[in-house]
């Protein structure tokens, strides 16, 4: 949606009352104790059947919560969220709509003005994916011996693995017990491939080759050499056509690596990767936990579709969340956000949520093609919380650089060990509360005086020891880790993304900045491998590093 009708961002009269009260709000720490505290709590806190996001330890008050609602109606949010569903051309720099929402409508809901066929075509790969899922699960579909699949290997990268590996993990207490292992090799070192191939059947290994556009070399290379792998490995004339199975929208890409049309799931250029895994981007996941949690899943999503289509926007959880991160990114200044969950389950997490914000926000210019005069987009990473509170949380407690924290926490325990009862969720809390608090020189200064620590000690270490507090965070609480909650997990972070962009006025969908690497990687490896010379007009480092990686210099 081009927005030449909307002032520009900074010029808008909630953006610029956001900017003069970030002055007052940075670093604030929000009363949190008393009634007053329970208060907030309840006025800063949503739930959504039994998802619950507290932001009380955000730094923002109420007049700023209504500010940010008059932003996010100023920037039109309300119509490009209909605009979104509707399916009209929001990935405008590609012509398309973008309806990954429509993946998980179940049948009878209302389908978007545009989507009639989309709609068609979903249904016939979804119940073309439920037979195949089933077929491998009953062992009919099988490998050159006959013998039933018991490996399956993804091939693809980015948004063509991410999400699904993400979730496999996440749900590997549904895998079920007829399903086949599954794994995912990505890389163009083909250490991944190689350390896979040393321990598997090559007769009774099933390659995924995912890739929406069919043209990714990592994946293309990964996918010829695991053919090299089952050729040298097969008997002569071994029907090796039935190891494979594509994911694409590049139809006649499938159809000359020879995968057999059977085999061949469609997806479609109105889906973006790293909004995929609802499609048949999703069949390691749908071979993992079986159609029926499958479908648990998509409804997961669909659910929080509705929401963020129908809720409104004072009580809707990516819009909240999304407006949140917009006022700690453009106005408090945390351009680095930092997801904990606190599940070792969800370690996949941080990882697929790095290619959903910043390949979805990392944009510079506006949808006029103007450069934008403010921040679009945070670094993102994270870690389960447990592994991170050893390693990094150092800085997130008393570096000099803010930084914007979620917490995910799991009401039900993740293990079914009665000893870790409680202590992730303990934990968590115990961190996200630290991060507000911190602890003050005179509480450190008592306690120094207890332990019998000299004066002058006490005032070598105080400055070191401070910790400063103020530090912000939003907590997220779900029931538990299953299909359906996963599902509104992914969805409530593609909407958050949305929001963000909305606000912004990028085009979420789109990703043309990944392109020119991909191009130069072509034009170098003739070079490093030694085929060629280096380009004439090759830069000097470059070519200095060519010399060096052929052991020249
Ligand atoms: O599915 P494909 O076409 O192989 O692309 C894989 C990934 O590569 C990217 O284009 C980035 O390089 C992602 O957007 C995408 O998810």
């Amino acid at each position: 949606m081009s927005d030449s009708a909307v002032p520009r961002l900074t010029e808008s009269a909630a953006w610029q009352a956001l900017g003069a009260r970030a002055g007052d709000l940075r670093g604030w720490r929000p009363p949190l104790k008393g009634t007053q505290g329970e208060q907030r709590f309840r006025r800063f806190s949503l739930q959504l059947d039994g998802l619950f996001f507290d932001y009380a330890r955000q730094p923002v008050d109420e007049t700023t919560r209504d500010l940010l609602l008059e932003l996010a109606r100023e920037r039109r949010l309300p119509e490009r969220i209909r605009a979104l569903f509707a399916g009209e051309p929001v990935n405008a720099t590609e012509g398309r709509p973008a309806l990954h929402t429509l993946l998980r409508a179940p049948e009878g809901s209302a389908f978007p003005v545009h989507g009639a066929d989309a709609r068609a075509a979903v249904r016939t790969e979804l119940a073309r994916m439920t037979r195949f899922v089933d077929r491998v699960h009953r062992g009919l579909v099988h490998g050159w011996d006959d013998r039933p699949f018991t490996d399956v290997v993804n091939l693809g990268i980015g948004g063509s693995e991410l999400g699904a590996a993400m979730a496999v993990q996440a749900l590997s207490r549904f895998h079920q017990r007829e399903a086949p292992r599954m794994h995912f090799a990505s890389g163009s070192d083909g250490v991944q491939l190689e350390d896979l191939i040393r321990r598997l059947d090559p007769a009774t290994t099933l390659f995924i080759v995912a890739s929406k556009s069919f043209t990714t070399s990592e994946t293309l290379l990964n996918a010829r050499a695991a053919l090299h792998w089952l050729e040298a490995c097969a008997p002569e004339g071994a029907h090796l056509a039935r190891h494979w199975v594509g994911v694409s929208a590049n139809e006649e890409g499938m159809a000359r690596f020879g995968i057999p049309e059977e085999q061949r799931f469609r997806i479609w250029d109105w889906v973006g990767g790293r909004y995929s895994v609802a499609s048949a981007m999703g069949l390691p996941v749908a071979l993992a936990v079986g159609m029926r949690h499958f479908q648990d899943f998509l409804a997961g999503m669909h659910a929080m579709d509705r929401h963020f289509e129908e809720a409104p926007l004072p009580v809707n959880l990516p819009v909240i969340a999304g407006l949140l991160q917009v006022w700690s990114i453009n106005f408090l200044g945390a351009h680095t956000h930092c997801v904990l969950p606190y599940h070792q389950r969800l370690a996949r997490l941080p990882a697929w949520l790095q290619q959903l914000e910043m390949e979805s926000l990392g944009k510079r210019v506006d949808s006029g093609g103007r450069p934008v005069d403010y921040h679009t987009g945070a670094v993102v990473f994270g870690e389960t919380g447990f592994h991170a509170q050893h390693s990094f949380a150092q800085l997130l407690f008393q570096g000099s650089c803010p930084v914007a924290v979620d917490f995910l926490i799991s009401r039900e325990d993740a293990s079914g060990l009665a000893v870790f009862h409680g202590v992730a969720q303990a934990q968590a809390l115990g961190q996200g509360r630290a991060l507000m608090t911190g602890r003050d020189r005179a509480t450190l200064a008592g306690e120094m005086i207890r332990a019998g620590v000299d004066e002058e000690q006490r005032q070598a270490l105080l400055a070191h020891r401070e910790i400063p507090g103020g530090r912000p965070s939003n907590t997220l609480v779900f029931p538990r880790l299953d299909p359906y909650n996963l599902g509104r997990l992914i969805a409530f972070y593609e909407h958050r993304t949305f929001v963000q962009a909305s606000i912004w006025d990028i085009n979420p969908f789109d990703q043309w900045g990944v392109e020119l690497g991909k191009q130069l990687t072509r034009a170098l490896l003739p070079a490093v491998t030694g085929e060629t010379d280096p380009a004439a007009d090759l830069d000097a480092s470059s070519c200095g590093l060519i010399r060096i990686l052929r052991g020249a210099d």
